[in-house]
């Protein structure tokens, strides 16, 4: 060892080590320093009172895409949570920091039912919400004149009030996975993470055609069949009354249609009701031509079943239903009908539309077994042409105003399937010309009014 009294050398020696010291803390520094500021960003997320993921949804897709937003932001450790777009008030609006809207768009640019009052009400007043920071998800479908009408509305009226974007509006075009990929890089962007968890939808699975009868011979409309279908693997899955199904069609398998299930778990099969779709041009519809005529009976066919929990019974089931439709709708009222038979539930009264009741009176037999038993209290079939003048569904609906009235005092709840054209918008302003709008957007905000129309 070199040892030495040099004031100079021990000076030179003093310096070399405390570089040293630096050279080696550094990097346990700049952990150190990283670990802080990670610490500082969650205790910060923690204290701001979080991100509301607000969705208004008809047939649950802009919910469960909702729910995978959620999903993502809690793994990236924002605090988040969801809303439905019905349940934010004005001072919601004020006080958030950051909210993301997923919103679809219905009837002809129309807010989802649920979002009804707060699009009439809300979107309609003028709030300050300079401290909002937002972004909206819209679907639609770009074959409507009014391509995603709700989304943005909603959009130029959060700008109107001073609130600020994020990120430009994202459109989804029936579904499409490119905008959906974008909604979720712009996402895992905010949230500073790359490890979005999967949003890829669920797979389809092999049913079989089971079973094919035409329901109308001889009607003056387009035919109608009564399908039944079986889980290929013998399994049967569980569904609510209100559900639908995706089926996806060989000839073109990227865009599924969508029907309601007739039946329920405890009829062992999936009932649909579909009625062939003719183009000006004589070809049959994609999806209900190979259905109806192509499909050999014990054929495969690509199924999945979807949630459509906005026109399930949940707590409507112990009310009195209101159900009212027309054509292939009464396939969502019979598995309505059969979950109330099931329970004992006879507070019902069924309001259908069809043409002719020698062709069109679908599922007759079974209407008149549960009025019988009391299942079913009050049937109105109005067919439209059995006499000289056109009679629909709305036109009996306001005729029985009063009875309608104390139906609802007493509780009850309105579902509606069919179509939207004429029968969904004829219904609406009948119960409106019998309840008042204010009653039924409340109806609607609570669960009360829903609808699966198309
Ligand atoms: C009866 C009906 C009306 C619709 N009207 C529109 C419309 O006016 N504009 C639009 O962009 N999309 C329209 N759509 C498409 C829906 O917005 C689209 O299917 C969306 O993915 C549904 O999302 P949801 O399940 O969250 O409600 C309509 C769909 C239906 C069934």
């Amino acid at each position: 060892m070199i040892w030495t009294n040099d004031p100079t050398r021990l000076m030179a020696v003093a310096g070399m080590g405390a570089a040293y010291a630096l050279v080696c803390l550094a990097p346990i520094l700049r952990v150190r320093r990283k670990r802080l500021a990670a610490e500082r960003a969650k205790a910060e997320a923690a204290a701001s009172p979080g991100w509301i993921i607000a969705h208004a949804s008809q047939t649950g897709n802009a919910e469960e895409l909702a729910q995978q937003t959620l999903a993502t932001l809690k793994l990236a450790g924002i605090p988040a949570r969801l809303a439905e777009l019905s349940e934010l008030t004005e001072q919601d609006l004020q006080s958030a920091e950051r909210i993301l809207f997923l919103v679809s768009t219905y009837g002809e640019g129309d807010a989802p039912d649920a979002a009804a009052a707060f699009s009439g009400r809300l979107m309609t007043s003028t709030l300050a919400l300079p401290q909002l920071h937002y972004a909206v998800l819209a679907l639609g479908d770009k074959s409507y004149a009014q391509y995603c009408g709700f989304g943005r509305a909603l959009d130029q009226w959060l700008q109107a009030q001073g609130a600020q974007s994020l990120f430009p509006r994202v459109e989804v075009d029936r579904s499409s996975a490119a905008a959906i990929a974008q909604w979720r890089q712009q996402l895992s962007h905010l949230a500073g993470t790359s490890d979005a968890p999967d949003w890829s939808a669920p797979a389809f699975d092999e049913w079989r055609l089971s079973e094919r009868v035409q329901l109308n011979a001889g009607s003056a409309g387009a035919p109608v069949y009564h399908l039944e279908l079986e889980p290929a693997s013998g399994t049967l899955p569980d569904w609510q009354s209100g559900d639908l199904v995706q089926v996806a069609a060989p000839a073109d398998p990227s865009r599924a249609r969508e029907y309601s299930i007739a039946s329920i778990p405890a009829d062992g099969r999936v009932h649909l009701l579909v009625r062939l779709h003719t183009h000006g041009d004589g070809s049959h519809g994609v999806a209900s031509g190979w259905l109806t005529q192509q499909a050999a009976l014990g054929q495969s066919v690509q199924l999945r079943l979807r949630a459509h929990k906005r026109f399930r019974l949940e707590g409507n089931a112990e009310r009195p239903l209101i159900l009212i439709g027309n054509g292939s709708g009464i396939a969502g009222l019979r598995g309505h009908l059969k979950a109330r038979a099931l329970a004992g539930q006879g507070r019902n009264w069924l309001l259908f539309g069809e043409r002719n009741a020698a062709h069109d009176y679908h599922y007759r037999a079974e209407l008149d077994g549960w009025q019988r038993d009391g299942l079913l209290e009050k049937l109105d079939m109005v067919f439209s042409r059995d006499q000289a003048e056109r009679r629909y569904v709305q036109d009996r609906l306001t005729e029985q105003a009063s009875t309608l009235r104390e139906w609802i005092a007493a509780g009850a709840a309105i579902y509606i399937c069919g179509s939207l054209e004429g029968m969904a918008a004829g219904v609406d302003a009948a119960l409106e010309l019998a309840l008042g709008r204010t009653q039924l957007d409340d109806l609607a905000a609570t669960g009360r009014y829903r609808r699966d129309v198309y």
